[in-house]
């Protein structure tokens, strides 16, 4: 690790984006004496070197955060929403920057980064904030005395984010945190490191002080070990895989650091016969969103026989008018994949499939070493991999049901339970469906409608806790109870 905060060379340029590489750690760009290559999935080119970090880096992020937490946790809720709400104006401000910068680095397309992304990254600051100011729990009484609950800022929190929403999912996590008053180290997943960098940048010209939030770049487990076994680290919150989250949990497990975990899904779509199926097929068709690199994709069709050959044909027709291409291009509708590696594993998944009697309805085949087409296949069994395992790709699967018990015992036999989606036309059966459904959001005849104020997270493997609204503020604070005696002074209740 080493001080170089005045040279010029340890920012790279990205679409005339000018973005620092090096880590940001009490309110200084500090460097590596190692970095690694970012590329962008778009074309394969090099957008930067960034530093490396490891157990150094880590030792001096988590002792800056520590150093802040006294004075940002006893700074005024009001006066941490309005530094909150100047790093909105920031993300505002730079809105086009970002988004741009983004795509170069993931391949997302920049239409969705510039409308609806970047501003929902905006949002999560500006939701914290406000959801702060509100955060308030009734006293109550026992026998004559006062309980008074508080939400105490727990101290530096360790975030660890992947790569397919890397600011939006990243924010999820920081704004929340700041709010409750905690400081942050942040690691951004090493195939999208940059974006974060630009987020120290605005964090720091909207006020928020030195040491608050930190930024530490570097590989997986290289630097990660380092992050999750901290005794000083209070909170870690992740979203990625689910080995990495064992991996985590056994590394945060000797000092019992609160984990919040949102890995992967398997959901389901049931389309039942009684559906509007031009809903339905639209439905299925955004699970192409972000070449299938989604958390929350519906990625197994569950439809009902008598309608699957007519939801096929609706569905073959739609999905092969979709445009694939550079996701720069205002009328692309699925970009690249994020790294050859994860093509490669796609390709995979789709080869074994298909040697084990699947067959391919639409796509099932590589573009390039960067894109994969959109692939439907059907023949598929409950409990082949390509059924049970996430792929992370834009590989969708179609199976059939002959009526409600057999749709939620297919849509509930995975060991995931993000979400799920439906598509009827029958009010009941979607209350009587959604409530035997294990999943951590369903949605009726809409899909990706989110809100920060509702929990947000999976059961089963598919996490730990609950994010969002209050729930965050749950996670992120030490909650306390005082009971005070009656008159203020008597003892034992
Ligand atoms: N939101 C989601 O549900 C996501 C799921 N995935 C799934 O994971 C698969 C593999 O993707 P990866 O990028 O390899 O995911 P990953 O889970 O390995 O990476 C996510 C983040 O964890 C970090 N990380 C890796 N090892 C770590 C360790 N030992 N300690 C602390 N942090 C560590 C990475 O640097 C990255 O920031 C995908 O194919 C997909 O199935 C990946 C990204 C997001
Ligand atoms: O956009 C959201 O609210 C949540 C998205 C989550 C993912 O896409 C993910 O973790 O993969």
């Amino acid at each position: 690790m080493s001080d170089k905060s005045d040279k010029t060379s340890d920012k790279t340029i990205v679409a005339g984006v000018s973005v620092d590489t090096r880590h940001w750690i009490g309110g200084r760009r500090v460097a590596s004496a190692e970095t690694f290559t970012d590329v962008s999935p778009i074309d394969g080119r090099v957008l930067g070197e960034i530093a490396r970090g490891g157990t150094a880096e880590v030792e001096a992020a988590v002792a800056a955060a520590r150093e802040a937490f006294p004075a940002w946790a006893a700074t005024p809720r009001a006066e941490r929403a309005r530094i909150l709400h100047a790093i909105a104006d920031g993300v505002e401000k730079r809105l086009e920057e970002l988004a741009i910068v983004e795509t170069n680095d993931n391949g997302a397309l920049l239409r969705s980064h510039r409308r609806g992304v970047m501003p929902r990254v905006a949002h999560n600051f500006r939701f914290f904030a406000d959801w702060l100011l509100t955060l308030e729990h009734e006293d109550f009484e026992t026998r004559g005395h006062t309980n008074h609950v508080s939400w105490d800022p727990a101290g530096p929190c360790v975030l660890i984010t992947p790569w397919n929403a890397p600011l939006m999912l990243a924010t999820w996590k920081v704004a929340p945190a700041l709010a409750a008053g905690n400081t942050v180290i942040l690691k951004p997943a090493e195939w999208t490191p940059l974006t974060a960098s630009l987020l120290a940048d605005i964090a720091a010209e909207a006020g928020l002080p030195a040491g608050v939030l930190n930024v530490v770049q570097g590989y997986g487990s290289e630097i990660g070990d380092a992050l999750t076994s901290h005794p000083d680290v209070r909170r870690i919150s992740f979203t990625g895989s689910v080995p990495t989250a064992r991996r985590i949990a056994a590394s945060a497990a000797p000092n019992l650091t609160p984990l919040s975990l949102e890995l992967g899904g398997k959901s389901p779509l049931l389309v039942f016969a009684d559906a509007d199926l031009d809903l339905a097929v639209d439905l299925a068709v955004e699970q192409y969103d972000n070449a299938g690199q989604v958390c929350l994709a519906a990625t197994r069709f569950l439809v009902e026989e008598s309608v699957a050959e007519e939801f096929t044909r609706r569905f073959t027709e739609k999905a092969g008018a979709l445009r694939q291409g550079d996701p720069r291009d205002e009328a692309t509708d699925i970009g690249p994949t994020i790294h050859p590696r994860q093509l490669e594993k796609i390709d995979g998944f789709v080869r074994r499939a298909v040697a084990s009697g699947a067959r391919v309805v639409v796509g099932g085949h590589r573009v390039d070493e960067q894109y994969y087409a959109p692939t439907l296949l059907t023949e598929v069994a409950q409990d082949s991999e390509i059924v049970q395992e996430e792929v992370f790709g834009p590989v969708l699967t179609l199976q059939t049901f002959t009526d409600e018990d057999e749709a939620v015992r297919l849509a509930d036999d995975t060991r995931f339970g993000l979400a799920a989606t439906l598509a009827t036309g029958d009010p009941e059966r979607a209350a009587r469906v959604a409530e035997r459904l294990v999943a951590g959001t369903v949605w009726v005849n809409c899909f990706f409608v989110r809100d920060l104020q509702a929990p947000f997270g999976g059961s089963r493997q598919s996490g730990v806790g609950r994010e969002g609204g209050t729930w965050s503020f749950d996670f992120y604070c030490d909650l306390k109870n005082t009971v005070t005696a009656p008159n203020g002074w008597k003892s034992h209740g």
